[in-house]
């Protein structure tokens, strides 16, 4: 069996200025031993103003950062864009593209989410793809489907274990306090695992991130479930205590 490392990985949306979201992650910095002595990889992802500002608050430290979202192109006249490329640049070593927010308020369709995860494969970041289904969509019975849909659109060509993680994200249970049953998140990770095979090489190695109101109180039942590989936090990565008491929850 394969053994994956968990992944922590902390969105900040658009929350936190230079000074609040530089003591956040130095509170974390503070906290991480070395990788040998953790279960898991922890990653922030602060709004694009500030990536470079934290990563040189981190940097030597095991916290990696990310962006939140890039555009498929490396250059070009793409007002108010960034490229996968100038995220590298200011010391970003991973993106989220396809995040719920990103497909819903500005209309991303799968294949542009693939092109954008094409181009942060293409700048050496690792991509998180985000698929979730809607309320609706679980609701009439077309979850399975919906993300099955989504994933075999998103994930570009040359995707591999080391290169690309794939976040779970009911976009029902973002910001909403509301999870689906530990059941039904390990039906759909265990479904998009086996989605995996033939869209990358690896798919018994790829992490398969759970989302959408993880907090210190339901971390470990949901850390604890077969195939999920870690979270991806909104709300609850705001706070120092709260995202390592998450991260501590790794089983
Ligand atoms: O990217 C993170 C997700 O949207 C989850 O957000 P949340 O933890 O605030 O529900």
């Amino acid at each position: 069996m394969t053994v994956r490392r968990y992944l922590i990985a902390g969105n900040w949306k658009m929350h936190c200025r230079r000074s609040d979201g530089a003591a956040l992650a130095a509170d974390l910095a503070a906290r991480v031993g070395p990788v040998a002595d953790r279960r898991f990889d922890l990653l922030v992802c602060p709004p694009a103003t500030i990536i470079g500002a934290i990563a040189q608050t981190v940097a030597g430290q095991a916290v990696a950062v990310g962006g939140q979202d890039c555009h498929a192109q490396a250059q070009g006249a793409h007002t108010g864009d960034i490229a996968a490329e100038m995220l590298a640049d200011v010391g970003a070593g991973w993106v989220i593209v396809g995040h719920s927010e990103r497909r819903t308020n500005h209309a991303e369709t799968s294949a542009l989410i693939k092109a954008k995860a094409a181009a942060a494969l293409r700048a050496g970041l690792t991509a998180i793809i985000c698929v979730g289904e809607t309320e609706a969509e679980r609701d009439a019975g077309h979850a399975e489907a919906v993300v099955a849909a989504q994933l075999a659109g998103s994930i570009p060509e040359g995707a591999t274990a080391a290169n690309t993680v794939v976040a779970y994200e009911p976009v029902w249970a973002i910001g909403t306090g509301r999870t689906p049953t530990l059941a039904d998140i390990a039906a759909m990770h265990g479904m998009i695992r086996a989605r995996l095979s033939g869209l990358v090489a690896d798919p018994d190695a790829v992490r398969i991130l759970y989302g959408g109101s993880v907090k210190p109180s339901n971390a470990a039942e949901i850390l604890g479930l077969l195939d999920v590989d870690g979270a991806l936090v909104g709300g609850a990565s705001l706070k120092a205590d709260d995202f390592w008491a998450i991260a501590q929850a790794c089983p």
